[in-house]
């Protein structure tokens, strides 16, 4: 297996200032609104992760020219009904995102495309994009009748629907709303639980009307975008590593610069209050189409919780750290309305009690989650990431309390979101 690590920390602190790297959902559709509009789309704080530059991939492959510069991004392009239709496949690597909002933006072009990604996302379900983007005309085959990659997308003529999101999925959600660009008619999407809102923001950054009202999405077909720069923040979902990180390993103080706060996204600085946790959040720029802050945290006495209901699409990614948050808070933890983990990169609730387990936590999978019970002192081991960078990042940060060696088989899929991940730990170590 690739990219073995071994991880041997003796009584390490944490201590100063990171500027997390772009976040991810919002690099990607950077990406993607830049490629629609015709013209020239700026975007500075862009994620390099493997994810995005999948992106990247697929739309130069439709004739698009992308230039990176460091973490900031130039897309000239013609716009959408100047694609080229491309002769190779398209690649989405191990991006879910991508597959799914790609999805949904080629099914109202004129061209014939394929798409397809990695042993990850191939078993991932597609049909959940396919089904609604049918009832709009969509046309697209695919392996079980469109579930899994590769897939063929026959671009038509769509027609607007009325949606009622069976599950709690932006990808979902944007899948229709970018599909809805080009359809006739008034696109509207119903979620019950909310979603993150980036699509929504980012179109009314492109100039397009939509309209938000009681968690229903109404979006009119036929608008154009207009190129204009993107300023990315700092992911949050990256950021969770070393707030999780600065609360639980003895004698540290983490300042985290530029993190998005975006209400949909920040369940994790919920919880991590009602945990107890010593953190400060100071917001910097509440006007910016993605409001920030600088967060501040240090070692804390936490307390157990319980996460569920409609916090869980606020912080879906940040469960599996979350859960090595819980070994060390005191009392019952219990994680539930979480089954969307199991279609992740890998089934992340088999993926987080299995490997914790193995460090002594005492963790237990249930049907639509965990149950955590804290605090205990974790040991060494020897760990799988399944090739999920947020399973490695979890093993990587547990390797920070355990004061014994801690053995990760393939840490080369943390670069997926956060490639200089060890470089930040190894910025904040012992300082
Ligand atoms: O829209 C997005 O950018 C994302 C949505 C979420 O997935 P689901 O829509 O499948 O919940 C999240 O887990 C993923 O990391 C990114
Ligand atoms: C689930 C994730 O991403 P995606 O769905 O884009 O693969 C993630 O980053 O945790």
């Amino acid at each position: 297996m690739s990219s073995t690590k071994i991880l041997d920390y003796t009584n390490p602190q944490l201590n100063g200032t990171i500027i997390v790297p772009g976040d991810k959902s919002i690099s990607h559709r950077s990406i993607m609104f830049g490629a629609i509009a015709k013209g020239k789309t700026t975007v500075s704080g862009f994620l390099l992760g493997e994810d995005c530059l999948s992106t990247i991939d697929c739309f130069r492959k439709l004739g698009v020219d992308i230039t990176v510069e460091g973490t900031n991004v130039t897309i000239q392009s013609d716009g959408m009904d100047n694609w080229q239709e491309p002769k190779e496949v398209l690649y989405t690597g191990n991006s879910g995102t991508t597959t799914r909002l790609m999805l949904g933006i080629l099914s109202g072009t004129k061209l014939h495309t394929v798409m397809t990604g990695d042993a990850s996302i191939a078993k991932r379900p597609m049909r959940r994009v396919a089904d609604p983007l049918r009832l709009m005309g969509a046309q697209i085959a695919g392996r079980e009748n469109g579930q899994y990659t590769p897939l063929a997308i026959q671009g038509t003529q769509l027609k607007a629907i009325d949606y009622t999101m069976p599950v709690a999925s932006a990808q979902v959600k944007s899948a229709i709303i970018l599909a809805g660009l080009r359809a006739e008619g008034t696109t509207i999407v119903r979620e019950k639980e909310v979603s993150r809102d980036h699509t929504e923001r980012m179109l009314r950054q492109f100039g397009a009307q939509i309209t938000v009202e009681d968690g229903v999405v109404y979006f009119e077909g036929g608008q154009q975008l207009k190129a204009t720069h993107v300023n990315v923040p700092g992911d949050i979902s990256s950021a969770a590593f070393f707030l999780v990180a600065g609360a639980i390993v003895p004698n540290s103080n983490i300042v985290m610069k530029n993190v998005g706060v975006n209400p949909t996204r920040a369940g994790i600085i919920e919880v991590l209050e009602n945990m107890g946790a010593s953190m400060k959040v100071e917001v910097e720029d509440e006007t910016a189409a993605e409001p920030t802050a600088t967060i501040t945290i240090e070692t804390s006495n936490l307390k157990a919780t319980t996460i569920e209901g409609d916090i869980i699409p606020r912080l879906i990614d940040e469960i599996p750290i979350l859960a090595l948050l819980a070994t060390q808070a005191e009392g019952t933890t219990i994680i539930r309305d979480a089954e969307e983990l199991k279609v992740k990169e890998t089934d992340r609730i088999t993926a987080v009690v299995n490997e914790l387990k193995k460090l002594g936590a005492n963790i237990e999978a249930t049907d639509d989650g965990m149950i955590i019970h804290g605090p205990t002192k974790l040991h060494g081991g020897k760990l799988q990431s399944y090739g999920d960078h947020r399973i490695g990042m979890m093993g990587a940060i547990a390797a920070l309390i355990t004061n014994e060696p801690v053995e990760i088989d393939d840490t080369d899929c943390i670069a997926v979101s956060y490639p200089t991940f060890f470089d930040h730990v190894n910025s904040l170590l012992n300082k």
